[in-house]
Parts: structure tokens; sequence; C-alpha cells
């Protein structure tokens, strides 16, 4: 399956190619909601794009005009992209090729005015985790505060005055060494606003993450920015709607989910979840993965009997940004390094609970009640039997 869908583009270069032209707009209504209008772009930002072999989307996303409130216009923006080098390269050289690539794409978000830029989930390495080894992985984890990948951001974002959110492998110096699953929130003032850790780790598949890190322990911190209130929830924690949901108890405007997922386990799931997130929860949702099959040199198990293998399968892309009334992107690329841009205007998270009013409906008492009874040692299901 996934050799296969790896040779499909996307979703949409299907839906372009086989729906009858009159009948587009209909089955596009259904599938993502409100028609989009494209951002236009500079063209100085489409030629590199073209010149660097990556793909580039701007999609507005409109809302009401009110009359006691300015419009709260700011453009977001995902990236996603393979890994440069074969995995067997020195670490150094692997994740320098990596800052040079995303430096550029970097720039030509900055052409595109982007205000807001989330990266890939741990952008700076190959996702290792499928092995097991700890060396030479464990390399690639640095300090959230003072590492490479955030001095290197730091100077982007203050060049760029744009906030970036920074998803490594965290090295906690301070705290005995230990790694994490961690974003960094870079200010476009440059200072590192905060982070949040990877708040469910998966165990499924070849994602043997736990091996090297435990379930974070920032809770759901939500960042104040000049353009917005941002928070951030890493891949596996997309499955979980509680997790969505606390981000958006404590304010959220705008949650990105960094991701690296791979066909055969998640595809099906991927158009659901970040943007069911979005309609619940009344914020944007911008849902970024990596691209491409990464190789490594020791054959590893999935523990399930079958041969083993040296790739954990095809990581599809297909980054996309939600509004809160569930109108969505087309997804990026299955196959490309890619930027997808949204221009919104933050009014629209109000308007829509206002219009649906899931905020006020919410009876997060009733499950407050609930759960804490469910944690007790002497809790039994509350069934009901004839
Ligand atoms: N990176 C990660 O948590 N992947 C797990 C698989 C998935 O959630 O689709």
């Amino acid at each position: 399956m996934s050799t296969m869908a790896a040779e499909v583009e996307s979703l949409e270069s299907i839906l372009e190619e086989f729906i009858p032209t009159e009948k587009q707009k209909f089955v596009k209504h259904l599938l993502y909601g409100q028609e989009l209008s494209s951002l236009d772009l500079p063209d100085e930002a489409k030629s590199l794009a073209q010149r660097q072999n990556f793909e580039l989307k701007g999609y507005l996303f409109p809302a009401a005009p009110e009359s006691t409130r300015a419009p709260r216009i700011v453009r977001i923006a995902g990236i996603q992209n393979k890994i440069v080098l074969p995995t067997t390269e020195p670490v150094l050289v692997q994740r320098d090729a990596l800052f040079a690539r995303i430096s550029e794409l970097i720039n030509c978000a900055a052409l595109c005015g982007v205000n807001v830029l989330c990266l890939q989930e741990v952008w700076t390495m190959p996702f290792a985790f499928c092995t097991r080894e700890k060396l030479p992985w464990s390399e690639f984890a640095e300090s959230a505060l003072h590492g490479p990948t955030t001095k290197l951001l730091q100077e982007l974002a203050i060049r760029h005055n744009m906030v970036i959110v920074s998803p490594i492998l965290e090295r906690d110096e301070e705290r005995g060494d230990v790694l994490a699953n961690t974003a960094v929130v870079i200010s476009n003032t440059g200072q590192v606003l905060g982070k949040s850790r990877k708040n469910h780790i998966p165990r499924v598949g070849d994602f043997n993450e736990s091996t090297y890190y435990m379930e974070g322990d920032t809770g759901h911190k939500v960042f104040q920015t000049q353009f917005g209130k941002i928070a951030v929830n890493i891949c596996y924690g997309r499955h979980h709607p509680q997790n969505w949901m606390l981000y958006g108890v404590n304010g959220a405007e705008i949650v990105f989910n960094p991701s690296a997922t791979v066909g055969a386990l998640s595809e099906p799931l991927w158009p659901i979840e970040a943007r069911n997130a979005a309609i619940a929860n009344s914020y944007f949702t911008c849902a970024i993965n990596r691209v491409g099959t990464e190789v490594f040199a020791s054959e590893f198990t999935s523990g399930d009997g079958k041969p083993a293998h040296r790739d954990l399968g095809h990581f599809y892309g297909s980054s996309y940004v939600t509004a809160p009334d569930g109108s969505r992107t087309p997804g990026l690329s299955r196959t490309k390094d890619g930027i997808v841009i949204a221009e919104v205007d933050l009014n629209l998270c109000r308007q829509v609970k206002d219009k649906w009013g899931f905020r006020m409906t919410q009876r997060l008492e009733l499950y407050a009640k609930e759960l804490n009874e469910v944690l007790k040692q002497d809790w039994k299901p509350d069934v009901i039997t004839e």
C-alpha cells in the first residue's frame, strides 16, 4: 500500500483529473467547506520555490467585518520537507544540510509576509526512533534555550520579524540530560518564549519513541505572541481530543500540529483529526507532516512476525490549514517539500464561538466531575444492565 500510494502526488490531483469540472465545486464544498481564494504571492517567492524545487501555496480565510473590533489579520504557515542527506552521513553534516534547506524555505515564507511559522516534528533529523538505536540519533538532541537550532532560528526570527515554532529533539541539560520531544517557540523579537513538549508518546507500529523520551510535562501552554495566541500539539497528540481541547480552554487561537506519520498507518485519519479539532475548539489548526522515505543502515522489526526492514514507510506530507468554521485548504503534495500559507482573520474564532456555541455548551464541569470519579481506585463503569 505505502509503495503504491507514494507515487500519488495528492488527493487533489486525482480530484482535478477525474471529477468533471461542473461537479468539482460541489465535491470540494463537501471535502473542504467554503471555497478559499488563493493568495497573491510575490513573483520572487514563486520563482525561488521553482528554482529550489518546493511547492508554495497560499490561501485566504475570510471573516465578517465587525464594528467594535478591527480585523486581526495574520499570515500563518507550515513547512514540510524531506531529509536532505542519507541517514548514514555524519550527524552534524545531516543537520547542517537541513539548516541550509530550511533557511531557504523560511526566506521564501518571509517574502510572502508570513508572521507565524511552524516546522515539522523533530525537523533537524531523520525520524530515527523506529531503529531503537541510541547512537548516533541521541546526538541530534540539543538545548531548547541555547542549542544551535534555536540560535539559527533566533537570527531568522529577528531578520524576518516572524514567530517560529521549532520542534526538536531536546536535551534537558538542567534536568539530568534527559531527552524530550519539544517545540521551542521563538518570538519575532528573537526571545525564546517557551517550550511545549509532546504530551502523548506513540506505542504503535514502528514509532518506538517511548524508548527515547517520556510523556511531556509542560501541560497545554498557550503563547501570547504579537500575532495571536498560539499552541503546539505535537503529532500523536492529535489522536486525543482532550489534548486539543485544553489548548482551546487556555485560549489558543492557532494550534500547530507538527507531525511525522506514514501512509499505511494514518493517512485516512489525517484529513479528519486536525480539521475536527479546529471545529470542536473554534480555533485555527495547521497540521504539518514530513515527506519521503528515510532508510536506515540497520534493519529493525515491528514485533509482528513480519520480515525486518530498514524504513518506517512513506511520510506523506499533505500539510494543511483549517479554520474554526471547518473550511480547510487543500493538502500540500504527498511527495514534495512545501510551504502552506494561510492569511487568517483571528476574529473568526469568536465569530464561530458566537454562531455555534461550542464553548458555551461544552459542559466542562460535567466532564471534570465524571473524570474525577473514573480516576478513583474503586470506580466502576456506569453501565446499567437488565
Ligand atoms: N510522530 C508520531 O507521534 N507518530 C505516530 C504516528 C501517528 O500519530 O500517526
